[in-house]
């Protein structure tokens, strides 16, 4: 009987501990992407010598890019979060799902501009469309009727031309019913910023942007909406062109094996590196790596990297 065709990949090796191992595997690279939630910080809560590893990979001559699937904030919010914590970040290295979608459908697929966008999500994708000249309503916008008018509001409008949704706090039965509405029209787009079922914050898993849209998806009968967020290869396909990224000698780190780790590895990066302190557990990452869809190495968390 033939065995199981053995993963092109070799196992995940945990190098928590290991500095000269660590120390080796930094050196194969000049690019880390980096991913955010769970692997930098928990909500507002900074993980441990973040600060510290990202001076270190600096002081190396590494390039940083901060690619994150969160899409409640713009860049520029994400570069004030970061001067927060006292790490200088330029707009320029991060590149959220946010940006990645607005920059999408405007520059991309050059959506109508004298149509509008309904959002469901956070000021990140309000703001990122607004910088690329694409009218939006929803969002973090006050409901215009009251909540039992629902009915009245609902239903196709012809100068809509898509929805984006992403991680919305303020979700509600009203945006759905509306996003419902337009979304029966085949002709308006169905996008997310990304698809993530969960959230890791503080220490917990909530609803990610992946159960914001999945409502909509059940409603029109298994439609699903395009994602641009990890671990999509329109994402890929944007970061190269931006920094002329040299796949050869990046490496991604993450805290999700369904975005961060795929990411990487469908992108063809040259290494991928897991922490334990986001989603993804020490358990899946090693089922993972028996069909080859395992990170190169992990950590109990970034802060290992300093060995
Ligand atoms: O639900 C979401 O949008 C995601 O869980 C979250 O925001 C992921 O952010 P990342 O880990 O890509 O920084
Ligand atoms: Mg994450």
């Amino acid at each position: 009987m033939s065995s199981a065709a053995a993963p092109s990949r070799a196992a995940p090796r945990k190098l928590t501990g290991k500095k000269e191992e660590i120390d080796a595997f930094i050196d194969r690279f000049d690019t880390f992407l980096f991913d955010c939630d769970g692997v930098l910080w928990q909500g507002n809560h900074l993980l441990p010598k973040v600060v510290e590893t990202l001076e270190m990979l600096r002081s190396k001559g590494k390039k940083l890019i901060f690619v994150t699937n969160n899409s409640t904030k713009s860049r520029a919010a994400y570069s004030s979060k970061f001067t927060t914590f006292g790490i200088p970040v330029s707009v320029d290295e991060i590149f959220g799902s946010a940006y990645s979608t607005a920059v999408c459908l405007a520059r991309v697929l050059k959506i109508p501009k004298d149509k509008r966008v309904f959002v469901i999500g956070e000021a990140g994708i309000e703001e990122e469309l607004s910088a690329e000249g694409i009218q939006h309503f929803g969002g973090t916008q006050p409901l215009w009727f009251p909540e039992d008018e629902v009915a009245e509001h609902a239903g196709p409008d012809p100068s809509v031309s898509a929805v984006v949704v992403g991680l919305d706090r303020h979700i509600s039965y009203a945006k759905l019913a509306l996003a419902f509405g337009y979304l029966q029209d085949p002709a308006v787009h169905f996008f997310a910023t990304n698809v993530d079922s969960t959230f890791p914050t503080h220490g917990k898993l909530l609803p990610g942007a992946g159960s914001c849209s999945a409502p909509l998806t059940y409603m029109l009968g298994g439609r699903a909406p395009t994602a641009f967020g990890k671990p999509s290869p329109a994402m890929m396909e944007s970061i190269e062109r931006r920094y002329t990224l040299d796949k050869s000698c990046a490496c991604m780190v993450g805290d999700r094996l369904n975005t961060d780790i795929k990411f990487g590895i469908d992108g063809g990066l040259a290494g991928t590196l897991a922490v334990l302190t986001g989603v993804s557990t020490e358990k899946e990452i090693l089922k993972a790596g028996e069909a080859g869809e395992g990170p190169d190495v992990y950590l109990d968390c970034l802060g290992d990297m300093l060995g």
